[in-house]
């Protein structure tokens, strides 16, 4: 089935911010971070920028694989956002097309291309020297969808609990129960 776009989903161009401060991917708090910025797009896609730290290496001077895997996997869980489902990652296939050195910004784009049941299909390229530069890395995912519940009953309580107890994640988890 093709995806529809939740009507209440950001404006394009909008930036759609941090879903947890912790967030390895996207987290403003996360010290350690990647600080991963989405913007929402047209349709159910939306662009992101990330750029490698010196902390993210793997050979010297190059991106860690697995980091540039993470920056796919949150760039791809970010599109939920835009259909307003709460979703894990279930299959993350990344291509390592070419290798990325520290202090590059990696151009990313994604799209859900398809929705069957609880199981969306979406898929990823990140791009150097600009937004129209050559393709460095890129992923095809399946994202499950799930309940609230999975992370309160799989997560940390300590975490769980700080979460619950932050405004904005109540919120926003209200949301995503009043808009299934
Ligand atoms: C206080 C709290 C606030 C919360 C606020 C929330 C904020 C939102 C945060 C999101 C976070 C974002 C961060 C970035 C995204 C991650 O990185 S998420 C973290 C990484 N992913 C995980 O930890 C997921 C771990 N896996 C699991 O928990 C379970 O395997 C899953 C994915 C929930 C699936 O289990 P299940 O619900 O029992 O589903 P199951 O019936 O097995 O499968 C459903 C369907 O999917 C298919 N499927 C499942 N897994 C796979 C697979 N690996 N390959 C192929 N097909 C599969 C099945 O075949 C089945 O297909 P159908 O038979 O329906 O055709």
């Amino acid at each position: 089935m093709q995806p529809v776009r939740h009507p209440d989903a950001p404006a394009p161009g909008e930036l759609l911010g941090a879903h947890y401060g912790q967030c390895f991917g996207c987290g403003g708090d996360q010290p350690h971070g990647l600080h991963l910025e989405a913007r929402a797009g047209e349709g159910v896609s939306l662009t992101a920028e990330f750029t490698v730290q010196p902390a993210h290496q793997g050979a010297p001077g190059l991106a860690h694989g697995g980091v540039l895997a993470s920056a796919l996997d949150e760039t791809l869980g970010s599109l939920n956002w835009l259909l307003r489902t709460i979703a894990v990652t279930g299959r993350l296939e990344t291509d390592f097309v070419r290798p990325v050195p520290v202090g590059t910004t990696l151009h990313l784009e994604a799209e859900v291309t398809a929705v069957a049941g609880r199981k969306i299909y979406s898929t990823a390229t990140g791009r150097v020297g600009g937004p129209d530069g050559p393709v460095a890395v890129r992923a095809d995912a399946l994202f499950i969808e799930v309940k609230v519940d999975h992370f309160v009953d799989h997560g940390r309580q300590e975490e769980i609990q700080a979460a619950m107890s932050d405004p904005d994640q109540i919120r926003r988890t209200r949301a995503f129960e009043v808009n299934p």
